[in-house]
């Protein structure tokens, strides 16, 4: 019998059970699909930051540890593509540890939205509060919007480890009138800045570094490997526990809850095969309703486009092979765009596609169009497919589109033609920028938070899965919208948040 039953190990998992563990009257079980390891024997190609350089889109063909991906899940990236893989973390540390190391904040305005539409609690002060508790980042020491206490470190290469593009980007974005904000962190910042990371000594820290390792040990936790979750079982409307695929059953107390923990993709797919999610849907899979609620509906992601450019081998080059240490920020004021909602990223080298090329990416932070999930059984093993549908929406067509401009625009400065050995090639038309568009594994809003009793959100502002007792989500699933951002800070402050709404929990 367990008082809390936290479903999946990875990024918001690891913060949770550790932070639940710090009570030692709470028994808590950590349920992993993927590998339990202890930190330190993190396979060396994921703690080597040069992992950004095989980051694909799509699963290459041979993966050098399968183990630690979840390799099924898929997604169309745009009405008409293709659908192929969608990278999803697996193992202790889940989507921290195979992640590109990026380490930024969402922004004020995200938030604010967050509250706007029903998180109540979840607004730019709240979070902010959790940035800086979890975090550890040394170069800011007298900022008032910075921690040096927390278990994840941020850190920024200086200026002599980054590539020509990184340094051509700055310069020809400096000379256009963007701001230099040195710490994008910063709530009130918006411009050029060097884009932190997860590193420690050069290398990444994943949250089983930061918060499971620590915990580990402590006789009222323990942490199972190798356990696919198939669903949640419950008794009288109530969760009493939760079965595996092998059909092994874990019980909660009396006061017990679960915890899911399971990621963007994964938690709603369990949440379907608990009777949880849209009644037609659930039919359909032959799944008896529990609770009607919009799951796996409203799924979103950075869309991003791409201006490309051949330049010699030696700009391609900085400290760590990284591919973007210099991000632009800004503020389309178009279509409905809040602060912040566009990013253009310096692309040493593309790693997006493993191509040889290098360029300007440029970023849609706050989309407006939405997918949703389906699933093709009930089968605990089946992993999720996402319809993305992005740029479906006219007004992010709009603003992407802008931001093509502006990155055409800074191509055509010096500091990029005197590296270029050739033109700009990038997507001329609508047609292309929609048949070209990619995703950033950034997913997010698949059982979104809202306020309590609103029949379009999942969970309510304590992360409580609606219509049912003993049951919550926390992970990238909730955001009522994508972060502004990279999305794993806001997830680890989401789960920090969460810690502080639920001090009883379970007891
Ligand atoms: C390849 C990649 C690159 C990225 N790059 C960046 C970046 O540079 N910066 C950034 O900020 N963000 C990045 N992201 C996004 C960011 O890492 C995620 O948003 C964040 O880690 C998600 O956290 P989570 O807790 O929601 O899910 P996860 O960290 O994915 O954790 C979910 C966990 O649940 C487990 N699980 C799933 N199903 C089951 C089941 N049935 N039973 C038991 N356990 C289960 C999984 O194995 C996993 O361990 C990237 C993501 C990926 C995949």
């Amino acid at each position: 019998m367990w008082d809390v039953i936290v479903v999946g190990g990875g990024s918001a998992g690891a913060v949770v059970a550790a932070g639940l563990s710090a009570d030692p009257d709470r028994r808590v079980l950590v349920l992993e699909a993927g590998p339990d390891y202890r930190a330190a024997d993190t396979p060396a190609e994921f703690r080597d930051r040069t992992r950004g350089l095989g980051m694909q889109l799509a699963s290459p063909p041979t993966l050098r540890s399968p183990e630690f991906y979840h390799t099924g899940v898929t997604a169309r990236r745009g009405d008409g593509h293709e659908a192929f893989s969608y990278r999803r973390g697996r193992g202790l540390g889940g989507s921290s540890t195979v992640n590109g190391l990026y380490a930024i904040r969402g922004v004020p305005a995200d938030f604010a939205h967050w509250e706007t539409s029903g998180a109540a609690g979840w607004g730019p002060a709240e979070m902010l509060e959790s940035a800086i508790a979890i975090e550890d980042d040394h170069d800011f020491p007298a900022s008032p919007v910075h921690g040096t206490d927390g278990p994840f470190p941020v850190y920024r290469e200086p200026e002599s480890g980054w590539g020509g593009i990184d340094r051509a980007l700055r310069e020809a974005a400096l000379d256009a009138g963007y701001a230099w904000a040195p710490d994008h962190n910063d709530p009130a910042s918006t411009g050029v800045s060097p884009f932190a990371m997860h590193i420690r000594d050069g290398l990444r820290v994943s949250t089983n570094h930061a918060w499971i390792e620590p915990a580990r040990g402590r006789a009222n936790l323990e942490i199972r490997g190798g356990v696919q979750v198939d669903r949640v079982e419950f008794a009288s409307g109530r969760a009493s526990g939760v079965r595996d695929a092998e059909g092994n059953v874990y019980r909660l107390s009396a006061r017990g809850e679960v915890v899911l923990c399971a990621g963007a993709a994964h938690s709603p797919a369990m949440l379907w095969r608990s009777g949880i999610g849209p009644r037609a849907e659930l039919a359909k899979l032959g799944i008896d309703a529990v609770a009607d609620l919009p799951v796996g509906i409203g799924a979103q992601d950075h869309a991003v486009v791409f201006a490309e450019i051949s330049v010699p081998e030696r700009e391609q080059t900085s400290v760590g092979n990284r591919p973007t240490n210099v991000i632009v920020r800004y503020s389309s004021g178009l279509a409905d765009g809040r602060e912040n909602d566009m990013m253009l990223l310096a692309t040493n080298h593309n790693y997006w596609f493993g191509q040889p090329t290098a360029g300007v990416a440029v970023s849609l932070e706050q989309p407006h169009s939405t997918g949703r999930m389906s699933l093709a059984s009930a089968d605990p093993r089946a992993d999720p497919h996402f319809e993305l549908r992005m740029l479906s929406d006219e007004r992010d067509l709009e603003r992407i589109r802008d931001g093509l401009v502006r990155a055409r625009g800074l191509l055509e400065h010096d500091a990029f033609v005197s590296r270029r050995t050739g033109g700009v090639s990038a997507p001329r038309d609508d047609a292309e920028l929609r048949a070209t568009v990619k995703d950033t594994m950034h997913l997010t809003s698949t059982a979104r938070m809202g306020a309590a009793g609103d029949p379009s959100a999942v969970v309510d502002p304590d992360c409580r899965v609606q219509g049912v007792e003993g049951l919550r989500v926390v992970d990238a699933s909730i955001m009522p919208t994508v972060a502004s951002a990279n999305t794993l800070l806001t997830v680890l402050a989401l789960a920090d948040r969460f810690l502080r709404r639920a001090p009883g929990l379970g007891l």
